[in-house]
């Protein structure tokens, strides 16, 4: 993923690795070009003139190499940002590719962690040791370059302790993988626990349990700190063994180096330039060795977050609905038998209901009908397609479902109904009308401008889930699950939805409920008992 992130971007990565080769090379210039300035020894004349614009020449480099410094790190910057937006893309593809089964398989907050934690250990494992191994490149180049210039088989021994070195990140690779997949798991684990524990913030609050609140989160702290300690004890051994190796390097060239000048082979002042270069070409290749164990240390991250191939679907398309038929549909939670033998047929424009004691299985039913659950015997038939064979997407064109735990988003009303879509005012003031909310939005002084706070907890339970209805009823979608939809509401207002529901022919309505109303039984074409 990250080539095909780097690939994406492939002229601004060309650009920032020009601006960062071009800097160093820069700086390297610029340190060397203070030298200009001793030259003044040997002046004669004019000297103080010929000083001065020495010096004026050495502040044009400096200034030139401190511009192309502020260039290459606002370029760097632009990159990492430009990548990291481009990887929390694929990771929201990524989750939005994982069907309701995989994705309730993990609690929310190790979603939250993708997008944060994750998001960060591949910058400072991936995108930056990317940057680092370009940024060396130029001086372990050069550096080489320059002892094939004084010396061939000085060059030649640099080479061979390259290759050498090169071995390294393949023998401790793995053990950087293991930890890096530790770590990102761990991060997934301290987002999971610490959500938790701030979201039951009004139970530590009711029963006075401060310390428990504190303890629940220094637990998790503990448990993570650990894992980055661990993790950056690996990194330090790593490390450490690196710059060992590098110092043996540089310590073979320099015996190679005095070795040839014992026998005249070289200057002696070779040995003093070699000792530079090798210190300058080894803390290159000591830095992108890091940098190439960190990056094949977060491929396992990067795993996560790959999509699945999408092959040509030969899944059926649907744009009408005409029934739902169950047939002999049975249903185990793991070993736990929930539904048995269930036949029932919904056909368009009729109203049912789906009654039961609690834990029957009513909301399992539905799940099953929407297509969340996928791990059942029997036949769902929609019009006569196997459900499994229908287009997910075109499912949710047809049937939709409300359930006792409504999610609103922090927004506005109106944002709230067309949730990104292109819906007008009057659509939504005519969804608001069949979902019986109308008058109170006409009531507020900001209508559909007023903003819902964290999960709609400036509204009741009851203004909720109609404004969930709202959501279902402007998709025109033809049949519509209310899984004890008017529960929070009182008996009243429940009615008047549901009478609502009911007198419009067009709609299919499967109420899952406890209480049916007289008034309403008689609207009803079927009561089925699970
Ligand atoms: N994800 C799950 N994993 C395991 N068991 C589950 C799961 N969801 C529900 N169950 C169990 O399956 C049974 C049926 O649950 P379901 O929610 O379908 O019942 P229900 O008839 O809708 O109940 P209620 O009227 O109280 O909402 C219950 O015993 C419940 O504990």
């Amino acid at each position: 993923m990250l080539r095909s992130i780097l690939y994406k971007n492939k002229w601004w990565v060309l650009f920032t690795s020009l601006c960062i080769i071009l800097s160093s090379l820069m700086m390297v210039y610029a340190g060397y070009s203070l030298s200009f300035l001793f030259r003044a020894i040997n002046y004669s004349g004019n000297a103080l003139n010929k000083l001065l614009n020495d010096a004026l020449n050495v502040t044009i480099i400096w200034i030139i190499a401190l511009i192309l410094l502020y260039i290459k790190n606002i370029a760097k910057a632009n990159m990492i940002r430009k990548i990291r937006k481009n990887l929390r893309n694929n990771i929201a593809l990524k989750i939005v590719e994982l069907n309701y089964e995989e994705f309730h398989k993990k609690d929310s907050g190790n979603y939250v962690s993708w997008l944060t934690s994750d998001v960060q250990q591949i910058t400072q494992q991936a995108f930056i040791p990317f940057f680092t191994i370009v940024e060396n490149i130029a001086t372990t180049i050069f550096s080489l370059i320059a002892m094939i210039k004084l010396n061939l088989f000085i060059g030649l021994t640099a080479i061979g302790l390259f290759v050498f070195i090169s071995v390294i990140p393949q023998l401790l690779g793995k053990l950087m993988t293991k930890v890096s997949k530790e770590l990102s798991i761990g991060q997934e684990k301290f987002v999971e626990k610490t959500k938790e524990t701030v979201m039951g913030y009004t139970i530590f609050k009711l029963y006075n349990l401060f310390s428990a609140f504190v303890e629940r989160v220094n637990h998790s702290s503990d448990t993570i700190e650990n894992i980055n300690f661990q993790y950056s004890r690996k990194q330090s051994l790593v490390e450490t063994f690196v710059a060992g190796v590098n110092l043996i390097g540089q310590v073979v060239l320099i015996v190679v180096t005095l070795y040839l000048a014992i026998e005249n082979l070289t200057p002696v002042g070779a040995v003093l330039s070699v000792g530079n270069l090798a210190g300058s070409f080894f803390s290159g290749v000591g830095a992108s060795v890091n940098s190439i164990i960190s990056l094949k240390a977060s491929k396992i991250v990067f795993e996560k977050f790959k999509l699945k191939k999408n092959g040509i679907t030969s899944k059926v398309d649907l744009n009408t609905l005409e029934s739902i038929t169950l047939e002999d549909i049975s249903f185990s939670y793991s070993d736990t038998p929930v539904l048995k033998n269930i036949n029932i047929k919904f056909e368009r424009g009729k109203k049912y209901a789906l009654v039961g004691a609690s834990g029957k299985g009513k909301s399992t039913l539905a799940k099953i009908l929407l297509g969340f659950l996928s791990n059942y015997s029997g036949k769902v038939l929609f019009d006569n397609n196997e459900l499994k064979e229908v287009l997910q997407s075109s499912i949710y064109r047809q049937i939709t479902y409300i359930d006792q735990n409504t999610y609103l988003f922090n927004g506005t009303i109106r944002n709230n109904i067309n949730l990104g879509e292109d819906f007008s005012d009057n659509e939504i003031y005519e969804a608001l009308k069949k979902s019986s909310l109308l008058d109170f939005i006409n009531n507020l002084p900001q209508g559909l401008d007023t903003i819902i706070e964290e999960n709609g907890k400036n509204l009741s339970g009851g203004q909720r889930q109609r404004l969930a209805l709202a959501r279902a009823i402007i998709r025109k979608v033809q049949f519509i699950i209310i899984d004890e939809g008017t529960s929070a509401i009182d008996k009243e207002s429940a009615l008047e939805i549901e009478r609502n529901l009911m007198d419009d022919k067009n709609l299919t309505i499967i109420l899952i409920t406890h209480n049916l109303h007289n008034e309403i039984i008689d609207k009803l074409d079927c009561v089925y008992e699970i």
